[in-house]
């Protein structure tokens, strides 16, 4: 048994100008130290989970534990350190072109007036962390590709020194190649650095990285199991999802609005 880094307990989210319930009575255990692969099909809510997480977005109700601590409705300096826990890699590296690799990756450091120095040294350390090569740090970047892009952007996630990080969608319009690529830089960060990773994904790549695959239905984890066997898996959400057919349990077309006001 691994110790659970997030519990989610019942956890509900109306939004007032539609009133359907997006997060529905999800309940997920976040093993610590692993790599969790949150799979459902498109609007699903799988970014407003990841929003409720971290704390971007308050919850109806329901629990969110960290590190045995619920944080749902936390404020002040608490919700700051949960915050802080928290590393957010979005599906567009959001990089600014007018500023270096160093500016970019370091700005919240030289922001708050750290010596320049230093700053360089922690980004270097971030930069042979994801395996980007020293020369890279004055480069802007229009001079990156797509693949170094996202090895910046984690670099720029770690200088925060996460406990815990999540990627929305992080490989959405790059070539399979590249989706490898970022997938084992993902995996082997993980690793070297003992994090707990939150992976929500579109590719199906992602399940020879992950150690467990949620799979997100009608606002409530429908099936959660190791991503190991998941192609032998006979479950029928997990079958027809992955192999994207069009039969099964899993309607097309995501029209059911829940007003349960
Ligand atoms: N702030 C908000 N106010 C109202 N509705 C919202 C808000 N944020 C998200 N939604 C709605 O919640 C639903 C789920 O959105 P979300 O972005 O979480 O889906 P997703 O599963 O991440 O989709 P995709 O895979 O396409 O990125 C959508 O219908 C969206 O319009």
């Amino acid at each position: 048994m691994h110790r659970s880094k997030i519990k989610i307990v019942n956890l509900k989210k109306q939004f007032s100008d539609t009133g359907r319930y997006i997060t529905d009575g999800l309940t997920l255990d976040i093993p610590e130290g692993k790599l969790t692969c949150i799979i459902g099909r498109s609007g699903e809510g799988k970014s407003v989970l990841l929003k409720q997480i971290i704390g971007l977005i308050e919850p109806t109700s329901g629990s969110i534990f960290v590190d045995g601590k619920d944080t749902v409705g936390l404020v002040g300096k608490d919700r700051i350190s949960n915050f802080k826990k928290f590393g957010y890699v979005f599906q567009s590296a959001a990089l600014l072109d007018s500023l270096t690799v160093f500016e970019n990756i370091g700005i919240v450091d030289l922001e708050d007036g750290i010596d320049p120095a230093l700053v360089r040294k922690r980004v270097q350390e971030k930069l042979s962390l994801v395996d980007l090569d020293q020369s890279t740090i004055d480069k802007y970047p229009s001079e990156l590709s797509g693949g170094m892009k996202k090895r910046v952007d984690l670099a720029r996630t770690l200088m925060g020194n996460p406990e815990i990080i999540l990627y929305d969608e992080p490989t959405t319009g790059l070539d399979p190649i590249t989706v490898k690529v970022v997938h084992e830089l993902i995996s082997s960060m993980q690793k070297k650095l003992n994090v707990t990773s939150v992976v929500i994904s579109h590719d199906v790549d992602i399940f020879n990285y992950a150690d467990k695959v949620a799979l997100l239905y009608e606002g409530k984890i429908e099936t959660e199991l190791s991503a190991q066997g998941i192609w032998e898996s006979q479950d029928p959400y997990i079958y027809q999802f992955i192999r994207g057919l069009p039969h099964g349990p899993i309607q097309l077309e995501h029209v059911v609005i829940k007003n349960k006001a």
